[in-house]
């Protein structure tokens, strides 16, 4: 295991957002935490990249407790994220938000890892020079993944992958989140689009109203009818 929750409730104030869930990320896995709007997907990895406050329950990352760590501790062990809504510097350039994803880090390998980025996203490359807020919603993604990409992360994070983004700019989200699976890069997604997300998930979790309410293998999945049903809004074979 790469990941693990431990029992983990996050919260906001006296709201719990997430309650008592158990949750395993496999090393070189990709794992898609699927479910309905405010099921707590977005709070979970929040808890996980240290942006959300963990109310009990634990965090372990490596064999090692993170639960109370700092953020950017987090990034320099290699845990990075595509946060929900991009949350890029809008008013930078494509070349200044990823020199940001590198700033905890030497600069002597910026070069090389932007140049990771651009074979990923040769999109990136001919837009360098162009102003973040000005870009396509899909190069915004591009550039977010791009970003955390920049933390050379073992286990990546992506919020919301296809969310607003043109079919195109899916393809080519989720072409890269493939590559980098066959790098050896861990991931875990949160995906609106269910049906993507079942293509190239090795687990999937099912969250609603902050509990986990189904687990289990991609086929598994793609085989239980009452959860294509009731979660993915599907008839069974419509996948
Ligand atoms: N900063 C916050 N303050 C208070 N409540 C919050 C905050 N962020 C999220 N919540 C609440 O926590 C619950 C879970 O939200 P969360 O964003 O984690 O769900 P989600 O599954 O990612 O949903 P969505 O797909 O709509 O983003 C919701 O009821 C939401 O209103």
């Amino acid at each position: 295991m790469l990941l693990k929750l431990d029992n983990l409730s996050v919260g906001y104030g006296e709201f719990i957002a997430v309650e008592n869930l158990d949750l395993s990320v496999s090393k070189g896995k990709i794992l898609a935490l699927i479910g309905p709007n405010g099921a707590g997907k977005t709070s979970t990895i929040m808890a996980i990249a240290g942006h959300a406050e963990v109310k009990s329950g634990r965090v372990l990352y490596e064999d090692q407790d993170i639960t109370h760590i700092p953020p950017y501790e987090r990034v320099k062990l290699g845990i990075a994220l595509a946060p929900e809504g991009r949350k890029l510097f809008f008013d930078l350039t494509v070349y200044e938000n990823l020199v940001i994803g590198n700033y905890i880090f030497p600069k002597n390998k910026e070069k090389e890892k932007m140049e990771f980025v651009f074979e990923l996203f040769p999109r990136l490359k001919e837009r360098i020079n162009q102003i973040a807020g000005t870009l396509s919603g899909g190069e915004q993604q591009m550039l977010s993944i791009g970003r955390a990409l920049m933390a050379e992360p073992k286990f990546l994070m992506i919020d919301e992958v296809s969310l607003g983004l043109m079919p195109k700019a899916v393809s080519i989200c989720y072409e890269a989140i493939k590559k980098l699976k066959n790098l050896g890069v861990t991931i875990l997604i949160v995906e609106q689009n269910t049906t993507k997300a079942l293509q190239v998930a090795d687990h999937v979790v099912v969250l609603e109203s902050g509990r986990k309410v189904w687990e289990g293998s991609r086929e598994d999945a793609m085989t239980d009818s009452s959860l294509i049903e009731a979660y993915l809004g599907l008839k069974k074979g419509e996948l």
